[in-house]
């Protein structure tokens, strides 16, 4: 167990920068998470910390030792990180109580056994010891994957898609299962995912990369709530971007009104800016004078998702609870629920 930071951490393959200036911390037992789009440089930032790719500047450091920075890189083997991969990577020749054993061998038996049946109950499969994985289902394996990774106890553990291989239902459920299993080993974990659910699920912070930068790391809430960055507005939960006018410090004005807000820094007033407005600002209300036009819906299950169109033609997103069931072209109330609008410059 130790603390992980990364200091304006730079990476290239064959001269190409892959890696822009990433700085990220971990307490002691904290989980993070990586997203972003595909060829962001999630899997290049694990294996860097893995020490499977050097970096060409920065520092990586576990509490107060640094293992790797521009001129020296720790072996991997010397590392102590547990790794989980997508694709289990089990021995198939080896039973389940085998396959954790490989990496506590030095331990006497004793030991050993205690540690198994320890990780088997903590997995929640006390009774696959001497199965064989094919005997086991892909989540079970998976599962089985992690007690492996978290036998020797390692320093951290590195999570690269664990759950992609898995149905959709299961992804979410054993999301919260391996948070529970990671805070009660209290082992440091950073896990890529492009599952944004499955990171709130599991993560204490999230952090949002694209090419190559990671441009927010912060707790869940904040990513939502406080995106720093539209491509983050955008990635993270639904929503869309209105235009807006900056009335004075504190509001803007848009086709919702006059919205209370978070103006970036510098914004004056008469300045046109992006506004973030999320389904779940605007609530249906069957009681409510303002209406607007339903243009598209989706059913959801537990509610409906209808687009919404503004006098000036822009589009927003409103939930509403599944048993109304408005039809697109129809009229519906609507009444805003917005704190503090979060409001992007435009660049121009
Ligand atoms: N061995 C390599 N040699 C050269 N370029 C590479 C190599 N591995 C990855 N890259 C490139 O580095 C960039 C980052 O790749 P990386 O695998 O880290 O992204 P990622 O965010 O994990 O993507 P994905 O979500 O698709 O797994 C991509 O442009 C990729 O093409």
């Amino acid at each position: 167990m130790a603390e992980l930071s990364l200091k304006n951490i730079k990476s290239a393959y064959d001269g190409v920068q892959v890696l822009k200036d990433i700085s990220l911390h971990l307490k002691s037992g904290e989980i993070g998470c990586l997203l972003g789009p595909s060829g962001c440089g999630k899997t290049t930032l694990l294996m860097s910390i893995a020490g499977l790719q050097p970096i060409s500047d920065g520092e990586i450091c576990f509490s107060d030792t640094c293992i790797a920075t521009s001129h020296y890189q720790l072996d991997p083997e010397y590392r102590d990180i547990g790794m989980v991969f997508q694709d289990y990577a089990l021995f198939p020749h080896l039973t389940v109580r085998q396959n954790i054993a490989f990496g506590i061998s030095k331990l006497s038996k004793k030991l050993q056994n205690e540690r198994i049946n320890e990780l088997l109950n903590l997995i929640g499969l006390p009774d696959v010891g001497e199965r064989y994985p094919h005997e086991l289902s892909g989540g079970q394996q998976q599962r089985i994957a992690l007690a492996r990774a978290l036998a020797p106890k390692p320093k951290a553990l590195l999570l690269d898609e664990p759950f992609s291989g898995l149905d959709i239902e299961l992804r979410e459920s054993l999301a919260y299962e391996l948070r529970n299993i990671l805070k009660a080993e209290q082992i440091t974990a950073l896990m890529v995912t492009h599952n944004q659910n499955e990171a709130f699920a599991l993560a204490d912070f999230v952090g949002v990369m694209k090419d190559g930068k990671l441009l927010q790391w912060d707790t869940p809430y904040n990513l939502y709530h406080k995106p720093a960055h539209p491509f983050i507005a955008d990635f993270v939960g639904q929503g869309v971007l209105i235009s807006g006018l900056v009335c004075d410090c504190h509001q803007v004005h848009t086709e919702l009104g006059l919205l209370n807000a978070h103006l970036p820094f510098g914004a004056k007033t008469g300045d046109e800016v992006a506004v973030l407005v999320r389904p779940d600002d605007i609530l249906h209300d069957d009681d409510s004078e303002w209406k607007l036009e339903v243009v598209n819906r989706a059913f959801r299950g537990s509610h409906f998702l209808f687009t919404l169109k503004l006098p000036n033609g822009e589009r927003a997103l409103c939930m509403s609870q599944s048993h109304h069931d408005h039809k697109v072209g129809s009229k519906i109330g609507i009444k805003l629920e917005m704190d503090h609008a979060i409001v992007f410059p435009i660049i121009k």
